[in-house]
């Protein structure tokens, strides 16, 4: 298999022939527009500037000047990511891209870098959306991005305790490979798990499959390993611990800011081995969304609670119903979980879902998982048809629920009409659902201008970021803040915590080296 320079996953995953075909007939219907296929360039034709910095003689063989590497670690995998890839548009590359082999080197590196006061930018999978592994600072400092793909072992398991001390570079694949043989797994499933690490997962704070209690990577961790400029962070490994602030809180959504992340305990669990699902479809929106509340708020804490709207369940899972349907999914590896599944169908069934369970109501669920994985390979196709098709999601209370997707939902909308001239069509669904609010996540589908989607991208972006923030909703539940959401990210932040920030900042980067103008304006 051969990674896609430009887009997201594989070349050979990428979508061709009658799964193309069938794409684009969808979107033909959708809104009819000049749908002509572009290729991408060759990475080897892109031209880009010679390197404006080389490695120190004993740094030399871990750093990589090869354009296609630097190419590929330019940006993330958003949809912006790929359409400026398309284009052969890479304003910013690192200069060198470099891959400590231990700890030591990873030192080393951070030292000659804050020596020549050279950017250094910690990357894992490179799956970012929000920018934030892109070298783009408001100066024109070189930069090397420090890829830790490298440092992918599990090192040690706990089965007494069920931890296991790992490497941060490791990708989602590997790791649960090397946990197999103990029957342990880590179970943390965000949809860009095969080419994502867990030092991306806890630099990012990333929302794992799990829509209820452990949804985030934070509640899977049990001690961190952080190298600094200013030396290196180890955290006790406990099961809880009320001695003041958490060290592992700071370095958790640290954005590769403050320090790089070199190892991590994680808790692990049994693999299970009871589970139940059901599919529960609703006429009524406000009826699911009373109905996912209720399930949220029962104690029964389902594995999967994904609500999707009717938008959402016609374009990805083909199924037409007018309020929408809720996936439910229970599991477990100590008990039967079917109980559960019965109590949480009588919840639906209270606020008028019909269930589709069996074979019936598993396809909705199955469907809808098969579309899950092939999405954002399909979103590159569309890039390339000239389609805008991306993504934005938040959390808010229940109670601000209503209001918040209403606004957001016509930001949208009305942004674009204006920025294509035509009507698109806007999606969601719950991607995790807390006791007190649920975590939307919005889809936009909408013909664009070839040579002009980012842009047009751009200006929907920043209408929905304005109603989220301004609704009472968080600028991302799970996707991070990096260079994209900091506008709205400053606003959300109070001030004095922005100030402890900064100054833990210059506590433990104090070159300012550490991915410059992510979470904290660069010194
Ligand atoms: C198709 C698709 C689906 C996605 N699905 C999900 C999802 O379900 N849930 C979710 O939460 N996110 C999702 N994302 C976003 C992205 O995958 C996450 O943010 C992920 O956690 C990033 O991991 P990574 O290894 O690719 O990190 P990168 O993209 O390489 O880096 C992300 C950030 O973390 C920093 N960083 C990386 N490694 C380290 C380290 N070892 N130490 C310090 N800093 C580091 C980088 O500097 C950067 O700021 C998705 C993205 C795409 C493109």
């Amino acid at each position: 298999m051969t990674r896609s320079w430009w887009g997201w996953g594989t070349v050979e995953e990428a979508v061709t022939g009658a799964e193309l075909e069938a794409l684009l007939g969808r979107v033909r219907m959708l809104a009819p527009r000049d749908l002509t296929g572009h290729e991408p360039p060759d990475v080897s034709a892109l031209g880009l500037l010679a390197p404006r910095v080389s490695a120190p003689t004993a740094l030399a063989d871990l750093c990589s000047a090869d354009p296609a590497d630097r190419a590929g670690h330019a940006h993330g995998k958003a949809f912006r990511d790929v359409v400026r890839n398309l284009h052969g548009d890479l304003r910013h590359v690192p200069d060198l891209v470099a891959r400590p082999r231990r700890e030591r080197d990873l030192v080393d590196l951070l030292d000659w870098c804050a020596r020549d006061g050279i950017a250094a930018i910690p990357y894992g999978g490179g799956s970012s959306v929000v920018g934030g592994i892109e070298p783009r600072f408001d100066d024109d400092r070189a930069a090397v991005t420090i890829d830790l793909g490298r440092l992918d072992r599990v090192l040690e398991i706990d089965p007494v305790s069920r931890a296991a001390r790992i490497q941060a570079g490791v990708f989602g694949p590997r790791l649960e490979d090397q946990l197999r043989p103990s029957g342990l797994t880590l179970r943390h499933f965000p949809q860009s798990f095969e080419f994502s690490t867990l030092g991306g997962w806890l630099a990012t704070r990333a929302g794992g499959h799990y829509a209820t209690l452990r949804t985030h990577i934070d509640d899977l961790v049990e001690s961190m390993r952080v190298v600094t400029p200013s030396g290196i962070n180890e955290s006790r490994r406990l099961p809880g611990s009320g001695a003041g602030p958490s060290p592992d809180r700071l370095f958790l959504g640290s954005e590769g800011a403050l320090g790089v992340i070199t190892e991590a305990w994680m808790r692990l669990q049994e693999r299970p081995r009871w589970r139940a699902t059901a599919s529960v479809h609703f006429a009524d929106h406000a009826a699911a969304v009373a109905a996912t509340r209720a399930v949220a708020q029962s104690g029964l804490h389902p594995a999967n609670c994904r609500l999707l709207d009717s938008a959402e369940a016609l374009v990805n899972a083909g199924v037409a119903v007018g309020g929408g349907v809720l996936i439910l999914g229970f599991e477990s590896a100590d008990h039967p979980v079917g109980t559960s599944l019965d109590r949480a169908e009588e919840l639906c069934r209270d606020h008028g879902g019909e269930i589709r369970a069996g074979a019936a109501g598993e396809s909705t669920g199955d469907t809808w998982r098969s579309s899950f994985l092939r999405m954002p390979y399909q979103r590159d196709a569309l890039a390339r048809h000239s389609v805008i098709a991306e993504t934005f999601e938040t959390a808010c209370t229940w109670d601000r629920y209503e209001d918040l997707h209403h606004a957001v939902t016509q930001a949208a909308r009305v942004a674009v009409r204006k920025v294509t001239g035509q009507d698109g069509v806007v999606t969601c669904r719950f991607t995790h659902v807390y006791p007190d609010g649920p975590a939307p996540y919005f889809g936009v589908y909408a013909p664009g201008r070839w040579g002009s989607t980012v842009a047009q991208w751009d200006e929907i972006k920043a209408a929905v970021s304005e109603a989220i923030t301004g609704n009472g909703g968080t600028i991302t539940h799970h996707h991070a803040v990096g260079r994209d959401h900091r506008p709205w990210y400053d606003i959300q932040r109070p001030d004095p915590f922005a100030a402890a920030l900064t100054a833990a900042k210059a506590a433990l980067d104090p070159a300012g080296i550490l991915n410059p103008g992510v979470l904290v304006p660069a010194p």
